[in-house]
């Protein structure tokens, strides 16, 4: 029973009457109308008073009690008052929370490996939003519970299922802004910013809504649904309409059954909290497929997007429009006029790419053939800034693969090699289906990639192991495996044993349960190197697996792949040639978006390679290996060698230090050979020789010349070219490359002078060829900028020509130069 107060007497006598009054002042006893029982009571103690001194018991006392006409207060209301903001800010960082994750999933490219290995994009976003409804029911249920135990009226008095419905489907309203805002945004960074300036909008626009607008019949119903769209404008409304119903109904606050009528006493009420729910309901949709929309027409990171109108085709909507098939304002490259830059290819890529072409046209099925490539082209459109040795940016479409016409073999490793730029990621990413073709096919075991059908069956039939890790940081490698092998359509029974036993095999057991994110860079590529090759694909695609592995695990990872050669194809990309030549079948070299050999590792060292490579290592010195003694090169018995060398086979030193010299001899003098080296093993004593190794050039030196040729024919094809004409009479071509290096003080455009050139040629970090002068009498053309001093970058490598790639040429050789 509720007791308002008490009345104790503690003295009745003819001389004192004492009492005390005992009042009741908690919140539940405020319910009543008469909201101070003080004065009441002080009454009824003065009526017994005055009965005593009367001593008629039956004494009346009648006293009306009224208050003062004031006009009509809202009591003050934490939650009304604050509650928008406060709510508005928790729900803020939700939602910065959801964008950073879909963001950082993008940029980490997170969700392309998803989508390679077969994930749909219906999965992708289903599996977002039970998270994500997961969450709003949690936060709703324990605002809901918060509010309640901390004893606001607004929590008391309104309905508990009222108010977790409004915080649900408010937070649910904003996850769809979420999802459609993280469309247009690249970096997760950017998700922080972006989250602020909502919050800043949604607090000014529930300013403006403090004085009532827009929910008013004043206003009209266009404005209150334009206004309506933003959920924290639905939200502050919402807090309002439960805030009212607490200080102005007779049943105090919303009850369920009455969530669609307005508070009592509410005289300009246009909109109910049911109709609150309706909009956020329905704006969570709308947002939510305007998400979908536009993550299906904004580029993705690979430059892919859909048509504005992809919905209209019946193909997506059968579950087979799964794959971005567009990208952004390209026209097709075959026929154009940079597609046509390309040099006479080689004999053996045009016996390749007839031998394709005849099977295309005779329609003739090789049961060995895993992969065909008819005609794959690639442009990229030239929107994009992109560095090169000048930082330059491109402008115009760019042709990174020109019309490829390959097969892969199964149970083969076909090593596709090249530049930096050379567009093999981009030739193995349109084979994956990450990134589309602009023109020509490629079936993988009959599938085209050109299909949205084949493309998903293509994913089910093929692992990838990207060039970049592609990773999650909170997983383990155990639960990445159980991830991917579960989008592979593994059976659950089989998918803990498979994980353990990938796990064993790239030695990642220890670490299994170990996140991702403190895994060193050669354990990641290991686990990515893992996850390609779970669920038993039979493409396998790598790109440059090994990266950053110690020699011992790279060695362990060559041996999984040449024992996972059987029953299936693999292509692999890399940058070290001691992989590609241990590993491949047949080995592709490709240059400026075409393929300029293709053969057999021993094929491509005869035909393409220098000759011979003869190292002389010499006795003594080759237990130091400091860099200072490095730099005291030429001894005595080091130029014996050398003029040895240079009087039988003509040739100078390519490299040479204080332990060794190497020499690379040109195959026309390979009659030469025996008797030069019998006559040096005779002679190793007398110039202090420990060791000669002779052999065929490396499949370093192949693709060297095959990169300095491209980047002559380029260079060419530009106009941009300097021929070297030697004293023996041959001339060599250079692509004016970077810069030249001039003495200081000397060099004008205007007066031609004389300065120092030495031809290095290196590659920069986004893999274009440059060119350090020095050390050669040439003049400065006109129209050549010098600089008075070679930049640290080049200083270096002309301080130790045996570190750069590529050609030195002697200047004492050099007998005029021609800028043309
Ligand atoms: N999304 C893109 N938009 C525009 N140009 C691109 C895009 N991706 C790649 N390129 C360009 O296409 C060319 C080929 O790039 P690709 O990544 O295929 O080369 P790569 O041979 O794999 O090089 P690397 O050995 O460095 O991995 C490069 O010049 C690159 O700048």
């Amino acid at each position: 029973m509720r007791c308002p107060a008490a009345l104790h007497f503690i003295e009745r006598n003819d001389t004192v009457i004492g009492y005390g009054l005992q009042t009741n002042s908690t919140s539940l006893q405020r319910r009543g109308k008469f909201e101070n029982p003080t004065a009441s009571f002080q009454l009824a103690a003065e009526r017994e008073i005055a009965r005593y001194l009367i001593g008629d018991a039956e004494f009346s006392w009648n006293v009306f009690l009224r208050e003062f006409a004031h006009p009509s207060t809202t009591p003050f209301s934490v939650v009304a008052s604050i509650g928008p903001a406060f709510f508005l800010v928790i729900a803020i960082f939700n939602f910065v929370l959801q964008i950073r994750s879909l963001v950082t999933e993008k940029e980490l490219k997170l969700r392309q490996a998803m989508t390679m290995m077969g994930l749909y994009d219906f999965a992708y976003w289903f599996s977002w939003l039970i998270w994500e409804a997961v969450v709003a029911i949690l936060s709703s249920l324990l605002i809901v519970l918060f509010g309640m135990m901390f004893q606001f009226r607004f929590f008391l008095d309104n309905s508990f299922v009222v108010l977790f419905f409004f915080f649900f489907l408010f937070e649910l309203s904003m996850t769809g802004l979420a999802f459609m805002i993280s469309a247009f945004i690249r970096k997760s960074s950017s998700a922080t910013t972006v989250g602020f300036y909502i919050f800043i909008v949604g607090f000014v626009t529930q300013l403006v809504a403090l004085v009532g607008f827009p929910y008013k019949d004043s206003f009209s119903k266009t404005t209150r649904n334009l206004w309506s769209l933003f959920p924290p404008n639905l939200f502050s409304q919402g807090i309002n309409v439960l805030s009212d119903a607490v200080a102005t109904s007779e049943d105090k606050g919303v009850s369920w059954s009455k969530r669609g009528e307005c508070a009592l006493n509410k005289t300009d009420c246009v909109i109910t909290i049911d109709d609150i729910y309706k909009w956020l309901a329905a704006t969570f949709f709308l947002w939510f497929v305007l998400a979908i929309y536009f993550d299906n027409i904004i580029p993705n990171a690979s430059g892919v997007r859909k048509s504005i109108w992809y919905f209209l085709n019946p193909n997506y909507w059968m579950g087979k429009g799964g794959q971005k098939v567009k990208e952004g304002g390209v026209c097709s490259c075959i026929g154009s006029a940079l597609c046509q830059e390309q040099s006479t290819p080689d004999d053996d890529v045009l016996e390749e790419e007839n031998k394709v072409k005849q099977q295309l046209t005779e329609g003739l099925v090789d049961a060995n053939i895993a992969v065909q490539i008819r005609g794959l082209a690639k442009t990229y459109p030239g929107t994009r800034s992109i560095g090169c040795c000048f930082k330059c940016k491109r402008t115009s479409p760019y042709n990174a693969v020109k019309g490829l016409w390959v097969n892969f073999a199964k149970d083969q490793l076909f090593c596709l090699l090249g530049p930096n730029g050379a567009g093999k990621t981009t030739a193995i990413n349109c084979l994956a289906g990450i990134t589309p073709v602009t023109d020509g096919d490629a079936l993988i075991y009959g599938h085209s990639i050109r299909s949205s059908s084949g493309l998903s069956n293509i994913q089910k039939l093929i692992g990838v192991c990207p060039q970049f890790d592609i990773l999650w940081d909170a997983l383990s490698g155990q639960e990445h495996l159980q991830l991917f092998a579960t989008i592979k359509g593994l059976s659950p029974s089989s998918i803990k044993s498979i994980t353990q036993t990938s796990l064993a095999e790239v030695r990642l057991t220890d670490a299994s349960k170990v996140r991702a994110g403190s895994y060193s860079g050669g354990m990641k590529r290991r686990l990515s190197f893992a996850i390609a090759l779970i669920g038993d694909p039979k493409l396998v695609i790598l790109d440059e697996p090994t990266t950053g592995m110690d020699p011992i695990i790279r060695r362990h990872v060559w041996d999984i792949i040449e024992n996972a050669k059987r029953g299936r194809a693999i292509v692999l990309t890399t940058h070290s040639m001691e992989e590609a030549d241990i590993l491949s079948d047949r080995i592709g070299i490709m240059a400026k978006g075409s393929l300029r050999c293709i053969g057999t590792s021993i094929r491509l060292k005869s035909r393409f390679g220098a000759g011979f490579i003869a190292n002389i290592s010499f006795n003594g010195n080759n237990i130091e290996c400091s860099p200072a003694s490095g730099d005291a090169i030429s001894t005595e018995h080091h130029e014996a060698v050398k003029k040895l060398f240079k009087n039988h086979l003509d040739v100078v030193p390519k490299e040479e230090n204080n332990n060794f010299l190497t020499f690379v001899i040109p195959h026309d003098r390979e009659a030469l050979l025996k008797n030069f080296f019998s006559e040096l093993q005779d002679r190793e004593k007398e110039f202090g020789i420990s060791d000669i190794q002779l052999g065929l050039t490396t499949l370093e030196e192949v693709f060297l010349n095959i990169a300095r040729q491209a980047e002559l024919e380029s260079a060419a094809a530009e106009g941009r070219l300097v021929t070297l004409t030697l004293t023996s009479g041959e001339s060599v071509q250079i692509p004016i490359g970077a810069r030249f290096v001039g003495i200081p003080g000397t060099e004008s455009a205007e007066n031609p002078t004389w300065f120092m050139v030495e031809v290095y040629w290196e590659q920069d970090d986004t893999g274009a060829l440059c060119i350090a002068s020095h050390s050669q009498k040439v003049p400065i053309p006109h129209g050549v900028q010098l600089s008075s001093s070679p930049s640290r970058r080049h200083r270096r490598y002309l301080g130790q020509s045996g570190t750069v790639h590529g050609v030195v040429i002697d200047p004492s050789q050099v007998s005029s130069v021609d800028f043309q």
